[in-house]
Protein backbone atom coordinates (compact mmCIF):
# COMPACT_ATOMS: atom_id res chain seq x y z
CA UNK A 1 0.00 0.00 0.00
CA UNK A 2 1.31 3.23 -0.76
CA UNK A 3 0.57 6.03 1.66
CA UNK A 4 0.38 9.93 0.81
CA UNK A 5 2.20 12.37 2.48
CA UNK A 6 0.22 12.93 5.92
CA UNK A 7 2.29 12.77 8.64
CA UNK A 8 1.45 11.09 12.27
CA UNK A 9 -1.26 8.45 11.30
CA UNK A 10 -0.37 4.74 11.57
CA UNK A 11 -1.48 2.32 9.09
CA UNK A 12 -1.25 -0.69 10.39
CA UNK A 13 -2.52 -3.03 13.36
CA UNK A 14 -1.01 -4.56 16.09
CA UNK A 15 -1.30 -8.28 14.06
CA UNK A 16 0.36 -6.86 11.06
CA UNK A 17 3.02 -5.01 13.34
CA UNK A 18 3.84 -8.42 14.83
CA UNK A 19 4.31 -10.10 12.07
CA UNK A 20 6.28 -7.02 10.70
CA UNK A 21 8.86 -7.75 13.90
CA UNK A 22 9.05 -11.01 13.24
CA UNK A 23 10.13 -11.07 9.99
CA UNK A 24 13.46 -8.82 11.31
CA UNK A 25 14.66 -12.16 12.06
CA UNK A 26 13.85 -13.80 8.54
CA UNK A 27 17.34 -13.60 7.02
CA UNK A 28 19.05 -14.07 10.83
CA UNK A 29 17.07 -17.63 11.19
CA UNK A 30 20.60 -19.80 11.35
CA UNK A 31 21.59 -17.89 13.92
CA UNK A 32 18.66 -17.74 16.10
CA UNK A 33 18.66 -21.92 15.83
CA UNK A 34 22.34 -21.44 17.28
CA UNK A 35 21.08 -19.17 19.99
CA UNK A 36 18.25 -20.94 21.02
CA UNK A 37 20.30 -24.09 21.13
CA UNK A 38 22.68 -22.29 23.31
CA UNK A 39 19.74 -21.03 25.58
CA UNK A 40 18.51 -24.78 25.96
CA UNK A 41 21.99 -26.28 26.98
CA UNK A 42 22.31 -23.63 29.87
CA UNK A 43 18.54 -23.99 31.00
CA UNK A 44 19.25 -27.85 31.18
CA UNK A 45 22.43 -26.90 33.32
CA UNK A 46 20.16 -24.96 35.18
CA UNK A 47 17.54 -27.47 35.90
CA UNK A 48 19.85 -30.09 36.83
CA UNK A 49 21.14 -27.90 39.45
CA UNK A 50 18.26 -28.37 42.47
CA UNK A 51 18.33 -31.63 41.57
CA UNK A 52 21.83 -32.22 42.72
CA UNK A 53 21.59 -29.50 45.70
CA UNK A 54 18.59 -31.61 46.76
CA UNK A 55 20.84 -34.51 46.73
CA UNK A 56 23.69 -32.55 48.84
CA UNK A 57 21.18 -32.15 51.14
CA UNK A 58 19.33 -35.22 51.84
CA UNK A 59 22.19 -37.68 50.58
CA UNK A 60 25.39 -35.54 51.70
CA UNK A 61 24.62 -33.40 54.68
CA UNK A 62 21.59 -35.31 56.42
CA UNK A 63 23.41 -38.52 56.15
CA UNK A 64 26.99 -37.15 56.64
CA UNK A 65 28.31 -38.47 53.35
CA UNK A 66 31.29 -36.16 53.09
CA UNK A 67 32.04 -37.89 49.79
CA UNK A 68 28.14 -37.39 48.56
CA UNK A 69 28.85 -34.10 48.87
CA UNK A 70 32.20 -33.64 46.86
CA UNK A 71 30.69 -35.35 44.09
CA UNK A 72 27.97 -33.15 43.88
CA UNK A 73 29.13 -29.79 44.34
CA UNK A 74 31.55 -30.24 41.75
CA UNK A 75 28.99 -31.38 39.28
CA UNK A 76 27.28 -27.91 40.18
CA UNK A 77 30.44 -26.22 39.56
CA UNK A 78 30.68 -28.36 36.12
CA UNK A 79 27.12 -27.64 35.24
CA UNK A 80 27.84 -23.78 36.53
CA UNK A 81 30.63 -23.64 34.20
CA UNK A 82 28.68 -25.22 30.91
CA UNK A 83 25.59 -22.69 31.70
CA UNK A 84 28.02 -19.32 32.00
CA UNK A 85 29.92 -20.71 28.65
CA UNK A 86 26.53 -21.08 26.38
CA UNK A 87 25.55 -17.79 28.18
CA UNK A 88 28.88 -15.94 26.54
CA UNK A 89 28.30 -17.63 23.31
CA UNK A 90 24.56 -16.92 23.51
CA UNK A 91 25.49 -13.22 23.89
CA UNK A 92 28.33 -13.24 21.22
CA UNK A 93 25.28 -13.96 18.49
CA UNK A 94 22.26 -12.41 20.51
CA UNK A 95 24.69 -9.02 20.23
CA UNK A 96 25.48 -9.76 16.25
CA UNK A 97 21.79 -10.31 15.37
CA UNK A 98 20.56 -6.84 16.94
CA UNK A 99 23.47 -5.03 15.56
CA UNK A 100 22.15 -6.39 11.82
CA UNK A 101 19.06 -5.73 12.22
CA UNK A 102 19.31 -1.93 13.93
CA UNK A 103 21.60 -1.58 10.61
CA UNK A 104 18.91 -2.83 8.23
CA UNK A 105 16.46 -1.23 9.66
CA UNK A 106 18.64 2.33 9.37
CA UNK A 107 19.25 1.35 6.11
CA UNK A 108 15.66 1.35 4.97
CA UNK A 109 15.06 4.09 6.66
CA UNK A 110 18.15 5.87 4.93
CA UNK A 111 17.31 5.04 1.24
CA UNK A 112 13.63 5.66 2.10
CA UNK A 113 14.08 9.15 2.96
CA UNK A 114 16.46 9.52 -0.68
CA UNK A 115 13.08 8.25 -2.32
CA UNK A 116 10.23 9.52 -0.41
CA UNK A 117 8.30 12.39 -2.17
CA UNK A 118 9.51 16.35 -1.62
CA UNK A 119 6.38 17.55 -0.57
CA UNK A 120 7.27 14.95 3.02
CA UNK A 121 9.69 17.56 3.68
CA UNK A 122 7.28 20.45 3.47
CA UNK A 123 5.24 19.04 6.22
CA UNK A 124 7.83 17.61 9.05
CA UNK A 125 11.34 18.80 9.68
CA UNK A 126 14.34 17.52 9.93
CA UNK A 127 14.33 17.12 13.28
CA UNK A 128 11.30 15.67 14.22
CA UNK A 129 12.66 12.84 10.92
CA UNK A 130 15.38 12.10 12.89
CA UNK A 131 13.67 11.80 16.08
CA UNK A 132 10.81 9.76 14.94
CA UNK A 133 13.31 7.42 12.93
CA UNK A 134 16.28 7.06 16.02
CA UNK A 135 13.06 6.40 17.95
CA UNK A 136 11.33 3.72 16.20
CA UNK A 137 14.55 1.78 15.21
CA UNK A 138 16.17 1.84 18.71
CA UNK A 139 12.52 0.64 19.80
CA UNK A 140 11.76 -1.97 17.70
CA UNK A 141 15.45 -3.57 18.19
CA UNK A 142 14.26 -4.38 21.56
CA UNK A 143 12.68 -7.36 19.94
CA UNK A 144 16.78 -8.43 20.02
CA UNK A 145 16.92 -7.70 23.93
CA UNK A 146 17.89 -11.21 26.29
CA UNK A 147 14.80 -10.88 27.32
CA UNK A 148 12.91 -11.68 24.83
CA UNK A 149 15.23 -14.87 23.24
CA UNK A 150 15.15 -15.95 27.14
CA UNK A 151 11.50 -16.13 26.91
CA UNK A 152 10.98 -17.95 24.18
CA UNK A 153 13.08 -21.13 25.44
CA UNK A 154 11.16 -20.78 28.99
CA UNK A 155 8.86 -22.98 27.17
CA UNK A 156 11.50 -25.99 28.04
CA UNK A 157 12.11 -25.05 31.64
CA UNK A 158 8.64 -24.75 32.28
CA UNK A 159 7.97 -28.45 31.21
CA UNK A 160 11.39 -29.72 32.85
CA UNK A 161 9.97 -27.47 36.22
CA UNK A 162 6.31 -29.43 35.94
CA UNK A 163 7.43 -32.87 35.32
CA UNK A 164 9.79 -31.76 38.59
CA UNK A 165 7.08 -30.15 40.85
CA UNK A 166 4.91 -33.19 39.93
CA UNK A 167 7.23 -35.82 40.85
CA UNK A 168 7.80 -34.24 43.84
CA UNK A 169 3.63 -33.44 44.94
CA UNK A 170 0.55 -33.09 42.44
CA UNK A 171 -0.90 -30.87 45.36
CA UNK A 172 1.48 -28.40 45.56
CA UNK A 173 1.89 -28.36 41.82
CA UNK A 174 -2.10 -27.26 41.16
CA UNK A 175 -1.63 -24.10 43.83
CA UNK A 176 1.23 -22.85 41.54
CA UNK A 177 -0.41 -23.18 38.44
CA UNK A 178 -3.33 -21.08 39.57
CA UNK A 179 -1.23 -18.58 39.51
CA UNK A 180 -1.57 -18.14 35.93
CA UNK A 181 -4.64 -16.87 34.87
CA UNK A 182 -4.26 -14.12 37.95
CA UNK A 183 -1.04 -13.25 36.31
CA UNK A 184 -2.52 -13.12 32.38
CA UNK A 185 -5.29 -10.89 33.81
CA UNK A 186 -2.93 -8.14 35.42
CA UNK A 187 -0.64 -7.76 32.35
CA UNK A 188 -3.83 -7.77 29.76
CA UNK A 189 -4.84 -4.71 32.19
CA UNK A 190 -1.78 -3.15 32.39
CA UNK A 191 -0.60 -3.99 28.51
CA UNK A 192 -3.61 -2.09 27.12
CA UNK A 193 -2.78 0.99 29.20
CA UNK A 194 0.87 0.94 28.66
CA UNK A 195 0.19 1.21 24.77
CA UNK A 196 -2.11 4.34 24.81
CA UNK A 197 0.62 5.94 26.92
CA UNK A 198 3.43 5.02 24.42
CA UNK A 199 1.53 6.71 21.62
CA UNK A 200 0.85 9.26 23.46
CA UNK A 201 4.40 8.99 23.79
CA UNK A 202 5.48 9.06 20.44
CA UNK A 203 3.05 11.69 19.34
CA UNK A 204 4.19 14.72 22.09
CA UNK A 205 8.13 13.72 21.37
CA UNK A 206 7.17 13.88 17.56
CA UNK A 207 5.69 17.32 18.71
CA UNK A 208 8.06 18.65 20.38
CA UNK A 209 11.25 17.71 18.18
CA UNK A 210 9.22 19.18 15.01
CA UNK A 211 8.91 22.48 17.58
CA UNK A 212 12.50 22.00 18.57
CA UNK A 213 13.66 21.93 14.94
CA UNK A 214 11.86 24.65 14.16
CA UNK A 215 12.89 26.95 17.02
CA UNK A 216 16.14 26.08 16.14
CA UNK A 217 15.74 27.04 12.35
CA UNK A 218 14.32 30.96 14.16
CA UNK A 219 16.97 31.43 16.85
CA UNK A 220 18.19 34.23 15.29
CA UNK A 221 14.67 35.83 14.50
CA UNK A 222 13.49 34.71 18.78
CA UNK A 223 16.28 36.88 19.74
CA UNK A 224 15.73 40.18 17.32
CA UNK A 225 11.86 39.49 17.80
CA UNK A 226 12.48 39.26 21.99
CA UNK A 227 9.83 36.43 21.80
CA UNK A 228 13.07 34.13 23.28
CA UNK A 229 10.85 34.02 26.37
CA UNK A 230 7.53 32.72 24.99
CA UNK A 231 9.73 30.39 23.21
CA UNK A 232 10.64 29.03 26.61
CA UNK A 233 7.34 28.94 28.07
CA UNK A 234 6.50 26.37 24.89
CA UNK A 235 9.95 24.70 25.57
CA UNK A 236 8.35 23.96 29.29
CA UNK A 237 4.87 23.29 28.68
CA UNK A 238 6.26 20.86 25.42
CA UNK A 239 8.72 19.09 27.83
CA UNK A 240 6.26 19.13 30.95
CA UNK A 241 4.14 16.94 28.26
CA UNK A 242 6.52 14.01 27.60
CA UNK A 243 8.05 13.97 31.31
CA UNK A 244 4.66 13.70 32.36
CA UNK A 245 3.85 10.47 29.91
CA UNK A 246 7.38 9.18 30.90
CA UNK A 247 6.50 9.24 34.63
CA UNK A 248 3.25 7.60 34.11
CA UNK A 249 4.53 4.98 31.89
CA UNK A 250 8.03 4.47 34.23
CA UNK A 251 5.04 4.00 37.06
CA UNK A 252 3.17 1.50 34.90
CA UNK A 253 6.24 -0.41 34.54
CA UNK A 254 7.06 -0.28 38.52
CA UNK A 255 2.74 -1.58 39.32
CA UNK A 256 3.29 -4.06 36.78
CA UNK A 257 6.63 -5.71 38.58
CA UNK A 258 4.83 -4.92 42.00
CA UNK A 259 2.04 -7.13 41.05
CA UNK A 260 3.92 -9.78 39.77
CA UNK A 261 6.35 -9.98 42.88
CA UNK A 262 3.18 -9.69 45.29
CA UNK A 263 1.34 -12.99 43.57
CA UNK A 264 4.82 -14.93 43.79
CA UNK A 265 5.45 -13.40 47.23
CA UNK A 266 1.80 -14.75 48.11
CA UNK A 267 2.31 -18.20 46.21
CA UNK A 268 5.38 -18.92 48.17
CA UNK A 269 4.08 -18.13 51.13
CA UNK A 270 1.39 -21.05 49.91
CA UNK A 271 3.93 -23.74 49.22
CA UNK A 272 6.09 -23.14 52.86
CA UNK A 273 2.63 -23.76 54.59
CA UNK A 274 1.45 -26.66 52.27
CA UNK A 275 5.05 -27.80 52.02
CA UNK A 276 5.73 -27.91 56.23
CA UNK A 277 2.44 -29.58 56.76
CA UNK A 278 3.10 -31.91 54.03
CA UNK A 279 7.04 -32.45 56.09
CA UNK A 280 5.41 -33.00 59.39
CA UNK A 281 2.69 -35.60 57.83
CA UNK A 282 6.03 -37.06 56.61
CA UNK A 283 4.81 -36.88 53.29
CA UNK A 284 7.76 -34.73 52.12
CA UNK A 285 11.43 -34.24 52.77
CA UNK A 286 13.10 -30.70 53.48
CA UNK A 287 14.77 -31.06 50.54
CA UNK A 288 12.04 -32.16 48.71
CA UNK A 289 10.55 -28.84 49.40
CA UNK A 290 13.42 -26.45 48.91
CA UNK A 291 13.17 -28.42 45.62
CA UNK A 292 9.75 -27.97 45.44
CA UNK A 293 10.12 -24.28 45.64
CA UNK A 294 12.92 -23.94 43.20
CA UNK A 295 10.80 -25.81 40.29
CA UNK A 296 7.94 -23.81 40.80
CA UNK A 297 10.36 -20.90 40.14
CA UNK A 298 11.22 -22.63 37.34
CA UNK A 299 7.63 -22.68 36.36
CA UNK A 300 6.49 -19.45 37.44
CA UNK A 301 8.91 -17.42 36.54
CA UNK A 302 8.72 -18.39 32.72
CA UNK A 303 5.32 -18.37 32.55
CA UNK A 304 5.06 -14.50 33.99
CA UNK A 305 8.09 -14.16 31.77
CA UNK A 306 6.05 -15.51 28.59
CA UNK A 307 2.71 -13.39 29.42
CA UNK A 308 5.01 -10.21 29.97
CA UNK A 309 6.27 -10.02 26.63
CA UNK A 310 2.26 -8.81 26.10
CA UNK A 311 3.50 -6.00 28.01
CA UNK A 312 6.87 -5.59 26.75
CA UNK A 313 5.47 -5.48 23.15
CA UNK A 314 3.25 -3.11 24.30
CA UNK A 315 5.95 -0.54 24.22
CA UNK A 316 7.70 -1.54 20.92
CA UNK A 317 4.16 -1.82 18.53
CA UNK A 318 3.72 1.76 18.53
CA UNK A 319 7.03 2.27 17.03
CA UNK A 320 6.73 -0.35 14.89
CA UNK A 321 3.10 1.01 13.68
CA UNK A 322 4.67 4.31 13.22
CA UNK A 323 8.08 3.31 11.59
CA UNK A 324 5.97 1.13 8.41
CA UNK A 325 3.44 3.49 7.90
CA UNK A 326 6.57 6.09 7.38
CA UNK A 327 8.11 3.61 4.82
CA UNK A 328 4.78 3.37 3.41
CA UNK A 329 4.99 6.90 2.62
CA UNK A 330 4.87 7.83 -1.20
CA UNK A 331 8.17 7.46 -2.77
CA UNK A 332 8.85 9.77 -6.55
CA UNK A 333 7.74 7.50 -8.77
CA UNK A 334 10.41 6.23 -11.52
CA UNK A 335 11.60 4.45 -14.89
CA UNK A 336 9.08 2.76 -17.08
CA UNK A 337 11.61 3.42 -19.86
CA UNK A 338 15.44 4.27 -20.06
CA UNK A 339 15.71 4.96 -23.96
CA UNK A 340 16.18 8.73 -23.36
CA UNK A 341 18.80 10.81 -24.91
CA UNK A 342 18.81 14.23 -25.53
CA UNK A 343 19.02 15.68 -28.26
CA UNK A 344 22.71 16.13 -28.68
CA UNK A 345 23.13 18.44 -31.44
CA UNK A 346 21.84 22.17 -31.08
CA UNK A 347 19.32 21.76 -34.40
CA UNK A 348 16.23 24.22 -32.60
CA UNK A 349 13.53 21.75 -31.86
CA UNK A 350 10.57 21.41 -29.30
CA UNK A 351 12.74 20.39 -26.82
CA UNK A 352 10.13 20.99 -23.63
CA UNK A 353 6.44 20.96 -24.17
CA UNK A 354 3.98 21.55 -21.22
CA UNK A 355 0.59 20.87 -22.90
CA UNK A 356 -2.72 21.26 -20.88
CA UNK A 357 -0.46 21.27 -17.50
CA UNK A 358 -3.15 21.67 -14.33
CA UNK A 359 -1.19 21.60 -10.90
CA UNK A 360 -2.54 22.33 -7.50
CA UNK A 361 -1.02 21.45 -3.73
CA UNK A 362 -2.71 18.50 -2.13
CA UNK A 363 -6.17 19.90 -2.01
CA UNK A 364 -5.72 22.88 -2.31
CA UNK A 365 -6.50 25.53 -4.56
CA UNK A 366 -5.34 25.22 -8.12
CA UNK A 367 -1.91 27.10 -8.58
CA UNK A 368 -1.51 26.08 -12.73
CA UNK A 369 -4.66 25.61 -14.70
CA UNK A 370 -4.06 24.50 -18.71
CA UNK A 371 -0.54 25.61 -19.01
CA UNK A 372 0.59 25.59 -22.90
CA UNK A 373 3.75 26.37 -23.92
CA UNK A 374 6.80 25.09 -25.48
CA UNK A 375 10.56 25.86 -25.14
CA UNK A 376 13.24 25.03 -28.05
CA UNK A 377 16.40 23.71 -28.08
CA UNK A 378 19.21 26.56 -26.98
CA UNK A 379 16.19 28.91 -26.32
CA UNK A 380 17.06 31.07 -23.20
CA UNK A 381 13.00 31.48 -21.41
CA UNK A 382 12.09 33.97 -18.55
CA UNK A 383 9.53 33.36 -17.11
CA UNK A 384 7.72 36.24 -14.92
CA UNK A 385 4.94 36.93 -12.87
CA UNK A 386 3.85 38.11 -9.56
CA UNK A 387 5.07 36.58 -5.85
CA UNK A 388 2.83 33.22 -5.88
CA UNK A 389 1.64 33.14 -9.31
CA UNK A 390 3.39 29.66 -9.25
CA UNK A 391 6.88 30.05 -11.16
CA UNK A 392 8.59 27.58 -8.92
CA UNK A 393 6.21 25.27 -8.84
CA UNK A 394 6.49 25.27 -12.58
CA UNK A 395 10.07 24.54 -12.22
CA UNK A 396 9.06 21.82 -10.08
CA UNK A 397 6.95 19.60 -12.17
CA UNK A 398 9.63 19.81 -15.24
CA UNK A 399 12.32 18.69 -12.29
CA UNK A 400 9.86 16.24 -11.65
CA UNK A 401 9.67 17.20 -7.01
CA UNK A 402 6.03 17.49 -7.89
CA UNK A 403 3.66 15.92 -10.40
CA UNK A 404 0.99 17.28 -12.52
CA UNK A 405 -2.41 16.50 -12.35
CA UNK A 406 -3.35 16.66 -15.58
CA UNK A 407 -2.18 17.55 -18.99
CA UNK A 408 1.36 16.42 -19.78
CA UNK A 409 5.30 17.64 -19.88
CA UNK A 410 7.28 15.98 -22.52
CA UNK A 411 11.35 16.58 -23.24
CA UNK A 412 11.93 15.65 -26.79
CA UNK A 413 8.84 14.62 -27.69
CA UNK A 414 8.79 11.75 -24.47
CA UNK A 415 6.35 11.70 -21.34
CA UNK A 416 8.57 12.94 -18.43
CA UNK A 417 6.52 10.59 -16.46
CA UNK A 418 8.04 7.75 -18.24
CA UNK A 419 11.80 8.24 -17.61
CA UNK A 420 14.21 7.45 -15.18
CA UNK A 421 13.97 10.00 -12.45
CA UNK A 422 17.66 9.74 -11.70
CA UNK A 423 18.40 10.14 -15.29
CA UNK A 424 16.03 12.47 -16.39
CA UNK A 425 17.15 15.18 -13.86
CA UNK A 426 20.85 14.57 -14.84
CA UNK A 427 19.77 16.57 -17.79
CA UNK A 428 19.05 19.73 -15.58
CA UNK A 429 21.63 22.10 -14.34
CA UNK A 430 19.56 23.96 -11.43
CA UNK A 431 20.19 27.13 -9.38
CA UNK A 432 17.65 27.07 -7.12
CA UNK A 433 15.71 29.77 -4.99
CA UNK A 434 16.05 28.07 -1.43
CA UNK A 435 19.94 26.09 -2.73
CA UNK A 436 21.35 24.20 -0.21
CA UNK A 437 25.23 24.32 -0.17
CA UNK A 438 26.90 21.26 1.90
CA UNK A 439 29.00 21.83 4.99
CA UNK A 440 32.09 21.32 3.96
CA UNK A 441 34.72 22.87 1.34
CA UNK A 442 34.88 25.23 -1.37
CA UNK A 443 36.41 22.46 -3.62
CA UNK A 444 33.91 19.94 -2.28
CA UNK A 445 30.28 21.82 -2.79
CA UNK A 446 31.41 22.01 -6.32
CA UNK A 447 32.70 19.19 -7.82
CA UNK A 448 30.07 17.38 -5.62
CA UNK A 449 31.21 13.92 -6.26
CA UNK A 450 32.45 13.97 -9.59
CA UNK A 451 36.29 13.34 -11.13
CA UNK A 452 35.98 17.42 -12.41
CA UNK A 453 39.61 18.06 -13.82
CA UNK A 454 41.28 20.70 -11.85
CA UNK A 455 41.25 23.02 -14.54
CA UNK A 456 37.08 22.86 -15.26
CA UNK A 457 37.00 23.22 -11.26
CA UNK A 458 38.82 26.59 -11.61
CA UNK A 459 36.61 27.66 -14.84
CA UNK A 460 33.40 27.52 -13.17
CA UNK A 461 34.69 29.45 -9.91
CA UNK A 462 36.19 32.14 -12.31
CA UNK A 463 32.99 32.46 -14.55
CA UNK A 464 30.76 32.36 -11.61
CA UNK A 465 32.98 35.62 -9.95
CA UNK A 466 33.80 33.69 -6.79
CA UNK A 467 37.76 33.45 -8.21
CA UNK A 468 38.50 36.53 -5.72
CA UNK A 469 37.04 35.18 -2.37
CA UNK A 470 39.11 32.10 -3.34
CA UNK A 471 42.56 33.60 -4.27
CA UNK A 472 42.15 35.05 -0.45
CA UNK A 473 40.97 31.86 1.24
CA UNK A 474 41.48 29.16 -0.48
CA UNK A 475 39.59 25.64 -2.15
CA UNK A 476 39.59 23.84 0.86
CA UNK A 477 37.98 26.97 2.39
CA UNK A 478 35.13 25.28 5.22
CA UNK A 479 31.88 27.21 4.26
CA UNK A 480 29.80 25.92 7.37
CA UNK A 481 26.59 24.66 6.86
CA UNK A 482 24.68 25.42 4.17
CA UNK A 483 27.54 28.04 3.80
CA UNK A 484 26.83 29.87 6.96
CA UNK A 485 30.08 31.18 6.53
CA UNK A 486 30.14 33.13 3.28
CA UNK A 487 28.09 36.17 2.59
CA UNK A 488 24.99 36.35 0.25
CA UNK A 489 26.47 36.82 -2.58
CA UNK A 490 29.05 34.44 -2.27
CA UNK A 491 26.90 31.89 -1.24
CA UNK A 492 25.20 32.64 -4.54
CA UNK A 493 28.44 32.31 -6.34
CA UNK A 494 29.33 29.60 -5.18
CA UNK A 495 25.65 28.20 -5.75
CA UNK A 496 26.04 29.18 -9.34
CA UNK A 497 29.85 27.62 -10.18
CA UNK A 498 28.52 24.05 -8.70
CA UNK A 499 25.44 24.46 -11.69
CA UNK A 500 28.34 25.77 -14.29
CA UNK A 501 30.48 22.85 -13.42
CA UNK A 502 28.02 20.39 -13.60
CA UNK A 503 27.01 21.60 -17.11
CA UNK A 504 24.39 20.12 -18.30
CA UNK A 505 21.75 20.76 -21.88
CA UNK A 506 19.57 23.02 -19.58
CA UNK A 507 19.99 25.59 -17.33
CA UNK A 508 17.13 26.11 -14.34
CA UNK A 509 18.07 29.49 -12.37
CA UNK A 510 15.30 30.30 -10.26
CA UNK A 511 16.25 34.33 -8.59
CA UNK A 512 19.68 33.20 -9.79
CA UNK A 513 20.64 36.97 -9.81
CA UNK A 514 19.22 38.23 -6.36
CA UNK A 515 22.27 38.57 -3.85
CA UNK A 516 24.48 39.48 -6.94
CA UNK A 517 26.51 42.82 -6.89
CA UNK A 518 26.26 44.66 -10.73
CA UNK A 519 29.21 43.63 -11.73
CA UNK A 520 28.44 39.87 -10.89
CA UNK A 521 25.74 40.46 -12.59
CA UNK A 522 26.93 41.48 -15.61
CA UNK A 523 29.14 38.80 -15.60
CA UNK A 524 26.53 36.33 -14.99
CA UNK A 525 24.55 38.02 -18.10
CA UNK A 526 27.34 37.76 -20.41
CA UNK A 527 27.90 33.83 -19.74
CA UNK A 528 24.05 33.50 -21.94
CA UNK A 529 26.60 35.17 -24.79
CA UNK A 530 29.87 32.81 -24.09
CA UNK A 531 29.59 29.89 -22.29
CA UNK A 532 25.88 29.36 -22.01
CA UNK A 533 25.35 30.52 -25.54
CA UNK A 534 24.07 27.10 -26.92
CA UNK A 535 22.61 25.90 -23.77
CA UNK A 536 18.47 26.40 -23.29
CA UNK A 537 18.29 28.50 -20.00
CA UNK A 538 15.04 29.03 -18.17
CA UNK A 539 14.78 31.47 -15.42
CA UNK A 540 13.03 32.97 -13.14
CA UNK A 541 13.62 36.77 -12.89
CA UNK A 542 12.37 40.24 -12.95
CA UNK A 543 15.45 42.39 -13.95
CA UNK A 544 15.02 43.70 -17.36
CA UNK A 545 18.71 43.68 -18.58
CA UNK A 546 18.12 39.60 -18.42
CA UNK A 547 14.56 39.63 -19.54
CA UNK A 548 15.86 41.96 -22.41
CA UNK A 549 17.92 38.71 -22.96
CA UNK A 550 15.60 36.10 -23.27
CA UNK A 551 13.99 34.32 -26.77
CA UNK A 552 10.66 33.71 -25.17
CA UNK A 553 8.94 35.22 -22.43
CA UNK A 554 6.52 33.18 -20.25
CA UNK A 555 3.61 35.48 -18.21
CA UNK A 556 2.41 33.88 -15.91
CA UNK A 557 -1.26 35.11 -14.56
CA UNK A 558 -4.15 33.95 -12.84
CA UNK A 559 -2.88 30.28 -13.26
CA UNK A 560 -1.65 30.20 -16.89
CA UNK A 561 0.93 31.41 -19.22
CA UNK A 562 1.15 33.76 -21.57
CA UNK A 563 4.28 33.00 -23.98
CA UNK A 564 5.34 35.93 -25.81
CA UNK A 565 8.31 35.66 -28.74
CA UNK A 566 10.67 38.55 -27.62
CA UNK A 567 10.84 39.58 -30.99
CA UNK A 568 8.99 42.75 -30.54
CA UNK A 569 8.11 44.40 -27.08
CA UNK A 570 5.00 43.54 -26.84
CA UNK A 571 4.86 41.86 -23.03
CA UNK A 572 5.73 44.63 -22.14
CA UNK A 573 2.52 46.11 -22.60
CA UNK A 574 1.11 43.74 -20.66
CA UNK A 575 -0.50 44.55 -17.09
CA UNK A 576 0.76 42.01 -15.05
CA UNK A 577 4.33 42.23 -16.20
CA UNK A 578 3.91 46.07 -15.80
CA UNK A 579 3.15 45.76 -11.92
CA UNK A 580 5.86 43.13 -11.53
CA UNK A 581 8.71 43.55 -13.06
CA UNK A 582 8.85 47.61 -13.59
CA UNK A 583 9.07 47.94 -9.87
CA UNK A 584 12.11 45.93 -10.43
CA UNK A 585 13.85 47.87 -13.46
CA UNK A 586 13.63 51.25 -10.65
N1 LIG B 1 4.46 23.03 -0.61
C1 LIG B 1 3.41 23.83 -0.79
N2 LIG B 1 2.22 23.48 -0.25
C2 LIG B 1 1.14 24.27 -0.44
N3 LIG B 1 1.15 25.41 -1.14
C3 LIG B 1 2.31 25.81 -1.70
C4 LIG B 1 3.49 25.06 -1.54
N4 LIG B 1 4.49 25.69 -2.20
C5 LIG B 1 3.94 26.81 -2.74
N5 LIG B 1 2.64 26.87 -2.45
C6 LIG B 1 1.68 27.89 -2.90
O1 LIG B 1 1.67 27.85 -4.32
C7 LIG B 1 1.61 29.14 -4.87
C8 LIG B 1 2.73 29.32 -5.88
O2 LIG B 1 3.95 29.32 -5.21
P1 LIG B 1 5.33 29.48 -5.99
O3 LIG B 1 6.43 29.31 -5.02
O4 LIG B 1 5.32 28.64 -7.18
O5 LIG B 1 5.22 31.00 -6.44
P2 LIG B 1 6.29 31.92 -7.13
O6 LIG B 1 5.63 32.51 -8.33
O7 LIG B 1 7.58 31.20 -7.36
O8 LIG B 1 6.45 33.02 -6.00
P3 LIG B 1 7.68 33.99 -5.63
O9 LIG B 1 7.84 35.01 -6.70
O10 LIG B 1 7.18 34.62 -4.38
O11 LIG B 1 8.88 33.14 -5.41
C9 LIG B 1 1.67 30.11 -3.71
O12 LIG B 1 0.35 30.58 -3.46
C10 LIG B 1 2.13 29.29 -2.53
O13 LIG B 1 1.52 29.70 -1.34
Amino acid sequence: MVVTIIWGEFFMDNQEAMKKLVRLFKPHIKAVVMLVSFIIVSSLANLLMPLISKRIMDEGLLKQNFKAVLLYSSAILFLFCIDKGMNLFKEMVRTRISAKIKKNLYQKAYSHIQRIKIAYFKNVNNTSTLNNVNQDIENMSRVTDDYVFFVVTQIFSILGGMVGLLLISWKMTLIVLSFIPLKILITYKFSRKKEQLMNGYLKRSHEYAHWFGDMLGGIRESRIFGCASYKEKEFERKIDNIVEIEKKSSMMDVFNTTFELTIMQFLTTALYIVGGSMFFSLQLTVGGIFAFITYSSYVTAPIAAIVNLKYIFSGILPSTKRFYSFLELEQESNAITRDFLLTQDFEPCDQIVFENVSFSYGTGNQILEDVNFSIKTGEKVAIVGANGSGKSTLLNLLLRFYEAKGGEITLNGINIRNLDIQDYRLHFSVLDQHFYLFDGSIEENVKLYTNLSEADLRQSINDSGLTKFVNSHSLDYQIGPNGSRLSGGQRQKLALARALAHEKAIFIWDEADTHLDAESEASLYALLESRLKNKTIIMVTHHLDLLERADKILLLSNGSVIQYENNNESWKDHKEYRQVAMAFSK
